[in-house]
């Protein structure tokens, strides 16, 4: 059983914390953002708290809180702090050994550091990686960089979350040439609440893929070269 799971966009503001909560529901797990950068209105934790319904001890305290809304390492320069990746290296344990939920900051090649990307932290960690990805025109692009930059460093991925109007095409071309799977779709939802989000996860996905499933192991040629 996979007991941490790591939750990475194709972008920021793509959806990773929406589907955090509704994860983290349906696990009944607890929730880690390692970096918040941006303090003004609702944090990633104070949002996966109000959508997963979640308990204040499962929401677990950010590493680094960061003022400004950037890329970490800046926000990090901005504040007169430098990010200390060992203070990362290790994963927190949760209440009771519940199933931990960890959303990045912004996509795989965010700086944390001016030598150091969130996907040198992911590739250190070996933890699977869920890629949450839009549907929208633009989408192949950004979603088959990042399953080739998991796979370069050899990092687990348990498949692509999409979110948004159903793009059938876009979906499969993704996961097929990317050498991955298909988790399902989180639909755009007009109001969102924890029931709300919780009953479109429960239609969109099955909880057993992210507890029960081994990740797919990165092929080594995903996409062979044409002939
Ligand atoms: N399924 C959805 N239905 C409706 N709104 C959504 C959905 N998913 C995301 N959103 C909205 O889109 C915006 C961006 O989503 P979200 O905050 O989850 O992105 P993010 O990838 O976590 O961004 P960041 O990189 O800042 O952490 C938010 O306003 C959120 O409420
Ligand atoms: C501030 C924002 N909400 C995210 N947490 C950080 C996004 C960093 C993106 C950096 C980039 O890719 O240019
Ligand atoms: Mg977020």
């Amino acid at each position: 059983m996979s007991a941490t799971i790591v939750v990475t966009g194709t972008d920021t503001g793509i959806g990773k914390t929406v589907f955090s909560a509704a994860l983290v529901s349906a696990l009944g797990g607890a929730y880690w953002k390692p970096v918040q950068a941006g303090l003004s209105g609702p944090t990633d934790s104070e949002t996966v708290r109000r959508l997963a319904a979640a308990d204040r001890e499962n929401i677990l305290p950010e590493t680094y809180r960061l003022k400004t809304p950037a890329s970490p390492h800046l926000a990090a320069e901005r504040d007169g702090i430098e990010i200390d990746v060992e203070t990362l290296s290790a994963v927190p344990a949760t209440p009771g050994g519940t199933p931990l939920v960890i959303e990045g900051a912004g996509g795989l090649m965010v700086p944390l550091r001016r030598d150091y990307l969130q996907l040198d932290l992911y590739a250190h960690w070996q933890l699977p990686v869920v890629l949450v990805a839009s549907t929208r025109l633009g989408t192949i692009n950004h979603s088959l960089l990042s399953i080739e930059a998991l796979q370069r460093r050899g990092v687990p991925l348990l498949g692509v979350a999409f979110i948004g109007d159903s793009m059938s095409d876009s979906e499969n071309t993704i996961v097929t040439m990317g050498g991955t799977r298909r988790l399902g779709r989180l639909p755009h939802l007009d109001e969102l609440s924890p029931a709300s989000l919780s009953a479109a996860f429960a239609a969109n996905f099955r909880t057993v893929d992210f507890i029960a499933a081994a990740p797919v192991a990165p092929p080594s040629s995903a996409h062979p070269s044409a002939p």
